[in-house]
């Protein structure tokens, strides 16, 4: 069958409109409680044997012992258990990742063609497990709020055994855009303000969080911190806004 770009437009919308898309489809979520009584257990696949899209935001054998202390500490918060023994969503979520994430949403394999086919999403393209962004979003839906746990692999070196400024801007503009994204829809950034205050060294792990300040029409203003996994240190600081775009913006319709 074939479509217009208007009518896949359309269709894509559709599937924004529900919010969960651009975050659930493929495979499955690791330990995310699906209702009561009916918990997925934590099944990474055997990417690349799977014919499944890889969920990047899953441990792997290049994360070190802070990032999966901080991983194992907000998937914990994922799910709850009552008193009465039975398992519930907890206040944090697991945001999935995969490197083409358009056609992984709702009628986005469409759009993903008509686009480009062989698009994959810059955070997520180097495949060498380390070697680059190694990450993993929460999104706290009572807080409005998102945390990052990210480790700056050697490929993103800048200032010598130290993060580059373009990549820490990548990864604030990836969970701003996420999370104004969950909140508002689809957005795109209109506007990143950046103040690096300290260096990241390259092979350390830091924490991104990002918080709703407002929303505003169509617009979604965020705030952002890069800090140490203990809080102590202030790497880097950000405010952004994001404008929410129909999808037909993306396709000129
Ligand atoms: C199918 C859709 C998919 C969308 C997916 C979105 C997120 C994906 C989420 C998850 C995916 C996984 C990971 C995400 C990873 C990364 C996310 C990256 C996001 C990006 O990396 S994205 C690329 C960089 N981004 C651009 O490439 C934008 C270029 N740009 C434009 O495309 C337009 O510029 C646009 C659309 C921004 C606005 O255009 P427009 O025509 O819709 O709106 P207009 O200009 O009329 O402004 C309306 C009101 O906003 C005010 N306003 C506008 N711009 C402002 C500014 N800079 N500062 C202060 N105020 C501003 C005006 O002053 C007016 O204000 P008022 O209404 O009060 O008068």
């Amino acid at each position: 069958m074939i479509r217009s770009g208007a009518q896949m437009a359309r269709r894509l919308s559709a599937g924004f409109l529900s919010r969960g898309p651009l975050f659930s489809a493929g495979a499955p979520a690791a330990g995310v409680p699906l209702g009561p009584g009916t918990v997925r257990t934590m099944v990474a696949l055997p990417w690349p044997f799977s014919s499944q899209p890889r969920d990047f935001s899953l441990p792997n054998s290049s994360w070190g012992s802070e990032m999966m202390r901080l991983y194992e500490h907000y998937n914990s918060q994922c799910e709850v258990v009552t008193e009465a023994g039975e398992r519930q969503r907890g206040p944090w979520r697991r945001l999935p990742s995969y490197n083409r994430s358009l056609k992984y949403a709702t009628g986005g394999v469409y759009l993903s063609k008509l686009i480009q086919s062989k698009a994959r999403l810059f955070t997520r393209n180097i495949r060498a497990p380390g070697a680059a962004f190694e990450y993993v979003v929460f999104v706290n839906k009572e807080e409005q709020r998102c945390v990052c746990v990210f480790q700056a692999g050697h490929l993103l070196e800048g200032p010598p055994g130290h993060v580059h400024g373009g990549a820490i801007a990548t990864m604030i503009d990836a969970v701003t855009g996420t999370h104004a994204a969950y909140l508002s829809g689809p957005v795109m950034t209109a506007n990143l303000n950046i103040n690096y205050r300290s260096p990241i060294p390259l092979g350390s792990t830091v924490l991104i969080e990002s918080c709703l300040d407002k929303n505003e029409g169509r617009k979604t203003f965020l705030s952002c911190k890069v800090t140490s996994t203990d809080g102590s240190k202030l790497h880097t600081e950000a405010t952004g806004l994001f404008l929410s775009i129909t999808v037909g913006k993306l396709l000129g319709v």
